[in-house]
């Protein structure tokens, strides 16, 4: 396990025609042990950046990044290159060296570090085990699917027993299903390992599956980040909303807003109910019903998982006198409930 701590980071690039491009700005993060933080950003918004300063591949212009309290950014190049043994990184494109076996590129950092031969065999053989490959020790990695490769890549990036597991879009050249394997498998090593894993990804099906926080990156800084569960139920940027529709789309289904008609008598207001784990909404809304003699039409629901976290939307029509329904709406928001008052089109 490790601890991360970003203070006051920024990267500035300077290119060849004498321009500078300001990759980062004023980043500042705090990733306690054992945790799974995701790093969320579109193409461009300067992930790779961060996640490159993280293990100093990137040098940040300003600002430290203290891993377990030691500032990698102050550490002379012996104590540097010691220290990102404990940091552990995969990557997008796995990065396998295509003429080693399956289990000579998860010894090639032993074997660098001067680990003598049995007992790198017995820990390659572990790694193996742990990632699901053993059988394929022997093979080289073009014989491998997308999915097995990214196994290797994990098996190597533990070898060398970090504390700090740092992923680079680990994900997104594999399809669905062995993206799911994958993230399993990540969410496992974190349990069994007690190993601290940052994620970053432009897919927030990533964040939901397996992240515990999340810090959203919007052209060069951090604009929201908070706990997984929050920043679905309540995103408070532009930016975090988009990523939250994404993935939990909660809009109502057209062929419903087609045979939608409005009421023959009174208002109607669509309003949409956010719950989270076990509180189910309906006594809620026979509550509301009853005291405040509202009628409620329900248009649409759906339940979602966030991590293992039960989700939950209720789209109601409410109809009745505009001042009834202003009442029911303000019990609504009194229950705990995350309550959005929508217009006809969302
Ligand atoms: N070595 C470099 N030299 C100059 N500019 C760079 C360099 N690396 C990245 N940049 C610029 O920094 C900004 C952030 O890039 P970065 O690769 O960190 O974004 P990203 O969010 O990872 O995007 P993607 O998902 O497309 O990889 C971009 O404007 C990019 O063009």
């Amino acid at each position: 396990m490790a601890t991360v701590k970003i203070e006051s980071l920024s990267k500035v690039y300077s290119t060849r025609d004498g321009s500078q491009i300001q990759a980062l700005q004023d980043i500042n993060l705090d990733i306690p042990d054992g945790e799974i933080f995701g790093i969320i950003g579109l193409s461009g918004a300067g992930k790779s950046t961060l996640i490159r300063c993280i293990n100093m591949l990137e040098r940040p212009t300003t600002g430290r990044v203290i891993v377990d309290g030691r500032d990698l950014t102050a550490l002379p190049s012996k104590e540097l290159r010691h220290a990102r043994r404990q940091i552990g990184m995969i990557f997008q494109q796995f990065n396998l060296l295509s003429s080693r076996t399956v289990a000579g590129n998860v010894a090639f950092p032993l074997e660098i570090a001067g680990i003598p031969r049995t007992a790198v065999r017995q820990r390659v053989n572990n790694l193996l085990d742990m990632v699901g490959l053993a059988e394929k020790a022997d093979v080289y990695p073009a014989e491998l699917s997308g999915g097995q490769k990214q196994r290797v890549g994990i098996a190597r990036a533990l070898a060398s027993e970090p504390r700090l597991l740092l992923c680079d879009e680990p994900t997104s050249a594999l399809d669905p299903q062995t993206t799911g394997s994958i993230l399993h498998l990540l969410q496992e090593i974190n349990k069994k390992l007690d190993l601290t894993i940052i994620i970053i990804t432009h897919e927030m099906q990533v964040i939901k599956e397996i992240c515990d926080r999340v810090a959203v990156i919007d052209q060069s800084r951090i604009v929201e980040a908070g706990s997984v569960l929050d920043i679905f139920t309540a995103p408070q940027t532009k930016t975090a909303r988009e990523f939250v529709k994404s993935v939990l789309n909660t809009a109502i289904p057209e062929e419903v807003r087609q045979n939608h008609r409005p009421p023959e008598t009174g208002e109607s207001r669509l309003v949409r109910i956010s719950f989270i784990g076990r509180s189910a909404g309906q006594p809620v809304i026979s509550t509301m019903i009853k005291e405040f003699g509202v009628h409620a039409n329900i248009l649409f629901g759906k339940i979602d998982h966030i991590k293992s976290t039960p989700f939950g939307t209720l789209t109601l029509e409410l109809i009745g006198p505009p001042a009834d329904i202003e009442a029911a709406v303000g019990f609504l928001r009194r229950q705990q409930l995350n309550i959005e008052v929508l217009s006809e089109n969302e």
